[in-house]
């Protein structure tokens, strides 16, 4: 029976596994992690994140052929593939601090690795790391070997918090990267015939080891690339009377353009996009590509401008002045469907206005309710006059109008209370 072992129960590493023991009956997966309240919360009724459809999968494996435990070496040391999950953050201090990716945990699993390993094994890369990593971490493992024989593979992860299920049932692709030797073929090979189980071949792609690192940043940049891209137009929106729905939708029926990812928003969040492009700029610099890395670099500007715009509408609309009004937050995650807050624009929105003293509430229920919540009770309980600020364009302005609200959408033609207020970033 082949096993599989994954280090970082996190929520790349949770559900990928739970996939992965799906799909597969006949492999063993553990994922191990050195976190024991999130060990815990795995082998519990809690489970330690949200995903839609998470649950269902992990409980049709748990205790089965998916394992979660705090016995990292153990598992380690008797598993013939190791997926490296763990966390990549951007380094705060030191060499590259605020751009570089820290390598800390990643570098501690590869050093316990080459401690307890006995037989040879493949390391897959899950973790978003910069591009030469693996090179790295080759260097770890072999000079701490022992005669063991450790192929590395870049396996990134594409999959989005909110749909990790969905994404990981039917990826757009999975990405091996690999030596150009026949042992790194082979390993490509025993990682294809993992996810062959479930995702058809010419899905799978398979690289050399490096395009596989950078594809992942790669891909990050271009999808926080069309975000920045919109929002751009959302303020050129509000400035001309232009609509940034309407915009958005006429330029991504060009189907070389598309539809997916032109949403307008208060800013992207996430874990991934700006951590993954600040090492993107990082790798630029380093490699002597300063234009290059000024042009990713923008992508970042803009989105804080996007929140700081933001920020700036509620307070010029509020007679430029929050201070000791009660605002409520109506959601609070990076986006719907998960409860992961980490880096959203929502932190950044909340510090602005709690910069200019307002009093928050906030609310965040999980997944999206707040199209269907009671306006007219809401408006009857508010002073007037009384505002709505849409940082996701999800409620109906118009329906809001009639009710009395004042409303600020994203990229939409200006309520006429707003027209004449100063919203510079
Ligand atoms: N979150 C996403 O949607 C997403 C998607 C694709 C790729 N990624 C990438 O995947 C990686 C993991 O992201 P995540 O969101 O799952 O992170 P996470 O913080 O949720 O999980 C990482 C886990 O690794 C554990 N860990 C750290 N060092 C360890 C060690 N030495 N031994 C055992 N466990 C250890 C931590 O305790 C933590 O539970 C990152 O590189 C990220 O960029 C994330
Ligand atoms: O049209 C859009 C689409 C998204 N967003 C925002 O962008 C952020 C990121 O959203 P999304 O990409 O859906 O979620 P993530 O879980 O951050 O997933 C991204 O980051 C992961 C980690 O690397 C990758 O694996 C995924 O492919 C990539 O989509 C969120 O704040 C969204 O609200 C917009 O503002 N407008």
């Amino acid at each position: 029976m082949v096993k599989i072992c994954c280090i970082g129960a996190g929520y790349v590493g949770g559900p990928t596994m739970a996939v992965i023991a799906l799909k597969c009956p006949s492999i063993e997966v553990a994922v191990v992690d050195i976190s024991i309240t999130r060990i815990n919360a795995w082998n519990s009724d809690q489970l330690p994140i949200y995903e839609p459809g998470l649950e269902d999968v992990v409980k049709q494996c748990r205790g089965k052929n998916l394992f979660f435990s705090t016995d990292v070496e153990k598992h380690v040391s008797e598993a013939d593939i190791i997926f490296v999950s763990v966390n990549t953050p951007t380094k705060t201090r030191g060499l590259g601090a605020g751009k570089a990716a820290d390598l800390t945990y990643w570098e501690s699993a590869a050093r316990m690795i080459a401690d307890v390993s006995k037989s040879n094994k493949i390391v897959v890369e899950k973790s978003t790391v910069p591009v030469k990593t693996a090179e790295a971490i080759e260097k770890i493992l072999t000079h701490n070997s022992k005669g063991i024989n450790f192929q590395i593979l870049s396996n990134p992860e594409f999959l989005a918090e909110g749909t990790a299920i969905q994404d990981l049932l039917k990826p757009d692709r999975v990405l091996i990267g690999g030596r150009e030797t026949p042992d790194g073929q082979k390993a490509i090979q025993a990682l294809k015939d993992v996810y062959a189980h479930w995702v058809p071949e010419d899905r799978i792609l398979a690289t050399n080891l490096w395009s596989a690192e950078l594809s992942k940043l790669a891909a990050n940049a271009f999808l926080a690339q069309r975000i920045s891209s919109v929002n751009a137009m959302s303020a050129l929106c509000e400035a001309t009377g232009a609509d940034v729905t309407q915009v958005s939708h006429a330029v991504g029926k060009d189907s070389r353009i598309g539809p997916k990812f032109l949403n307008a928003s208060v800013g992207f969040g996430g874990s991934c996009f700006q951590k993954d492009i600040l090492n993107l700029v990082y790798i630029c610099e380093c490699n002597g590509l300063p234009e290059v890395a000024n042009y990713w670099k923008q992508v970042i500007k803009v989105n804080d401008y996007q929140k700081n715009r933001f920020v700036n509408r509620v307070v010029s609309s509020m007679f430029n002045t929050v201070s000791g009004k009660k605002i409520a937050v109506l959601g609070f995650a990076f986006k719907k469907d998960t409860g992961d807050t980490r880096e959203t624009p929502a932190i950044d929105v909340c510090k602005g206005l709690l910069g200019d003293k307002a009093r928050l509430s906030i609310y965040d229920p999980q997944v999206n309710e707040f199209k269907t919540l009671d306006y007219q009770r809401i408006y009857d309980n508010m002073r007037k006059p009384a505002f709505v600020f849409d940082g996701r364009n999800i409620v109906n302005a118009e329906k809001l109008r009639e009710i009395g609200f004042i409303v600020y959408s994203i990229g939409k033609p200006l309520d006429p209370w707003l027209e004449d207020m100063p919203a510079v970033a």
